[in-house]
């Protein structure tokens, strides 16, 4: 094969019970939706030649390139709260690992490749809406400074999937920092298996804790970057949809990007995925959620310490550092959408304040802030008495700039990208991309249609995993 790509695969050197060596199935007819030049370029990838028919085939599965040591891993997780015992790669298989010019190592991976020994009734197939909504919430989150997963490929399949109707295929490829969740360890604890906890711990540490050099501060560490990354969502409006403990990534990135959607009226309730008939994962519960994942985390490594019983304290006493770590992250990030570069303590309740006029109003909540940044706070919901305050306070617009963006891939836009695309037009796919990858300054013409917040008729209320 004249496609190179330079792997090395650590989690193949694991031990072999925590994954099943599989290849992904092949498709019957390739085509391209989009590869991600920049991406490759930025991982030293040769992206002419990613954009060869070579590479389409790999993206789909059909090729399998030199050095590649394909598998399907092993977790288990919480859903909504229950245990589930047994998950894994029911529809991905990672392709294997290469090391970027930066010297972070970083797995790719396809997703929607074919069954695996973990797929149970599923077909492992996923569907162009899905692998569209990914592409471009991964690539916005990461153009917005969200720790995330990355989209390197995207493909259709020329095979139909079966789900309430008949949709296209196809295969997303994704580029992570790994794709070890809370689940992977959750389930060898659970299986007693704490050779395995220990193999994986040791893995997790040398490549996203290297200087950690123990548990306890693995886990210490792995708070605080969750304390950050919710604290971001939280600064975007962005709900993740399904947090369960399988959808948590110990790197501390943004994961699986099922039911999620930047919201447009603010509402602290709001929920979107209609898997949530409950509301677990809703916006304002996003941190207690992320702080639940950690405990099992948590849980999850006491066997690795050699006192048991102190274990559980010491692990209690770090996590709860959680809301300490996460209020400040929370201060400053929405001290900048303020236009305040360093937020104090008595700056929440004016912060809080315009949350609780822009709930009331229904403000929408990018163009809300963003109303500030551009000396324009009626806009936000805001009264004459809190713009008033606001503007004592001496708010710096260029700050808020920085912090708050223009654009965010709004839901009914990304539905609109994914009908043409089903009707064969990518033009609509490209020129969103081009607009939500360039979130504080996008072009103003390509950017119109994705500032405005939806219409009545175009309102999106529900997502679907739609797997
Ligand atoms: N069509 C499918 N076929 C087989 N397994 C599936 C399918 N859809 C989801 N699964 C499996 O069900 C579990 C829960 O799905 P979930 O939507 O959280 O993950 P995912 O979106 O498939 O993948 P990831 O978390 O890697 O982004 C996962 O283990 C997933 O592999
Ligand atoms: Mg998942």
């Amino acid at each position: 094969m004249s496609l190179h790509i330079p792997f090395d695969n650590s989690y193949a050197r694991l031990p072999d019970r925590l994954f099943t060596r599989q290849a992904p199935v092949p498709v019957a007819s390739p085509g391209w939706i989009a590869l991600n030049d920049r991406l490759a370029r930025d991982l030293d990838l040769d992206a002419q030649a990613l954009r060869s028919d070579e590479g389409l085939r790999v993206f789909a599965g059909n090729a399998v390139p030199d050095g590649a040591a394909p598998l399907a891993q092993l977790y288990a997780g919480h859903q909504f709260g229950q245990w589930n015992p047994q998950l894994g790669d029911g529809r991905a298989i990672l392709l294997g690992e290469i090391l970027g010019p930066d010297g972070i190592r970083r797995d790719i991976a396809l997703k929607g490749s074919g069954r695996t020994p973990y797929s149970r009734m599923g077909d492992g197939r996923a569907w162009l809406g899905p692998v569209i909504r990914e592409y471009i919430m991964s690539e916005a989150m990461h153009a917005l400074g969200v720790p995330t997963t990355r989209a390197l490929a995207a493909v259709t399949t020329g095979e139909e999937v079966i789900r309430e109707t008949v949709l296209p295929g196809a295969v997303l490829t994704r580029v992570a920092q790994s794709h070890i969740r809370v689940g992977t360890f959750q389930i060898l604890t659970a299986r007693g298996d704490h050779d395995g906890l220990r193999a994986l711990a040791d893995h997790t540490m040398a490549r996203h804790y290297p200087d950690a050099g123990s548990v306890p501060e693995m886990l210490a560490q792995m708070v605080a970057r969750q304390a950050d990354l919710i604290a971001r969502w939280m600064s975007l409006g962005f709900i993740h949809g399904v947090m369960n403990t399988d959808n948590c990534s110990v790197a501390g990135e943004t994961i699986d990007y099922g039911p999620c959607a930047f919201m447009d009226g603010y509402h602290p309730g709001r929920v979107f995925s209609s898997i949530d008939a409950h509301g677990r994962y809703a916006y304002g519960n996003q941190p207690q959620v992320a702080l639940w994942n950690i405990a099992q985390f948590a849980t999850a490594l006491v066997p690795l310490m050699p006192n048991q019983d102190r274990a559980v304290e010491d692990f209690t006493a770090i996590i709860n550092r959680f809301a300490d770590l996460y209020q400040s992250a929370w201060l400053d990030r929405f001290g900048a959408k303020i236009g305040l570069a360093e937020p104090t303590p008595e700056d929440r309740a004016l912060i809080e304040a315009l949350l609780t006029a822009m709930s009331a109003a229904g403000t929408d909540f990018t163009n809300g802030f963003r109303a500030l940044a551009e000396d324009a706070p009626e806009r936000s919901g805001a009264d004459a008495d809190w713009i008033a305050r606001w503007r004592a306070r001496g708010p710096d617009l260029s700050v808020a700039a920085a912090a708050n963006p223009v654009v965010v891939p709004r839901l009914h836009r990304i539905e609109a990208t994914i009908t043409a695309a089903m009707a064969g037009d990518l033009s609509v796919f490209d020129d969103m991309l081009t607009v939500v990858t360039a979130p504080f300054e996008p072009d103003p013409a390509l950017a119109k249609i994705h500032v405005a917040p939806p219409a009545g008729h175009e309102k999106v209320d529900k997502t679907f995993c739609g797997t």
